[in-house]
């Protein structure tokens, strides 16, 4: 019950300077590496983790505020990258991981001890971005992966019970914090979509 209580007033319970839009990103924002050669997501789990490795460097890394992705404890906010899934491999204990959500366009594979999502799948092959993968880098040791570059479905966090009154605030400090905030995608991705429905009429 407490924790529902918290959850429905979270953009009221400020850290320093506002509201925990989530933790890699109010730490500061840690620049990509050149060269970067990816790395190991690994779950929260104490024992028996799934490891997941990644070949290669992420793109369009950004946060989200859509009710679907996984957010670390607390964040407002989630972090998800894409990455070919063609680089990506999950190479221990494939067993734990379920899909939260079959009908979702995203197949999110998650944990079923621990609930941290490894990678999400778009098995459509008509979707504008079948062929690619999500992913949260958080979940890698490594440093060096593509920084997040914009914010997502801001007003979304309004459906897992931010106050609308709160908004032009959050929106402001994503704005301070060098991440422009959207209601949807970025305009370079929505173009992707739109570019796609066009060639595919
Ligand atoms: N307002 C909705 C938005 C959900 C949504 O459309 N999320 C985007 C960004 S991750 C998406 O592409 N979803 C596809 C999916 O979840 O399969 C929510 O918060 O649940
Ligand atoms: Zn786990
Ligand atoms: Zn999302």
């Amino acid at each position: 019950m407490i924790n529902k209580i918290i959850s429905k007033y979270k953009a009221t319970f400020c850290c320093t300077n506002g509201v925990l839009i989530h933790p890699n990103i109010d730490k500061g924002i840690q620049p990509a590496l050149n060269n970067f050669k990816g790395g190991e997501l690994k779950c929260h789990c104490r024992s028996k983790a799934v490891i997941v490795e990644i070949k290669g460097q992420s793109a369009h890394n950004h946060a989200c505020g859509c009710s679907k992705c996984w957010k670390p404890a607390d964040a407002l906010f989630s972090v998800v990258a894409v990455i070919s899934k063609d680089n990506l491999k999950v190479t221990n204990n494939e067993s734990k991981l379920k899909v939260i959500d079959d009908s979702a366009a995203i197949k999110r594979f998650a944990c079923k001890e621990c609930g941290v999502h490894m990678y999400g799948r778009i098995d459509n092959t008509e979707h504008p971005f079948f062929g690619l993968d999500f992913i949260h880098t958080e979940l890698s040791t490594q440093k060096g992966w593509s920084a997040p570059e914009f914010a997502a479905f801001v007003s979304s966090i309004i459906e897992t019970g931010t106050k609308p009154e709160d908004m032009d605030a959050i929106r402001q400090q994503l704005t301070s914090q060098g991440l422009t905030p959207y209601d949807c995608l970025s305009p370079a991705l929505m173009d992707v979509i739109a570019t796609h429905t066009e060639n595919n009429k």
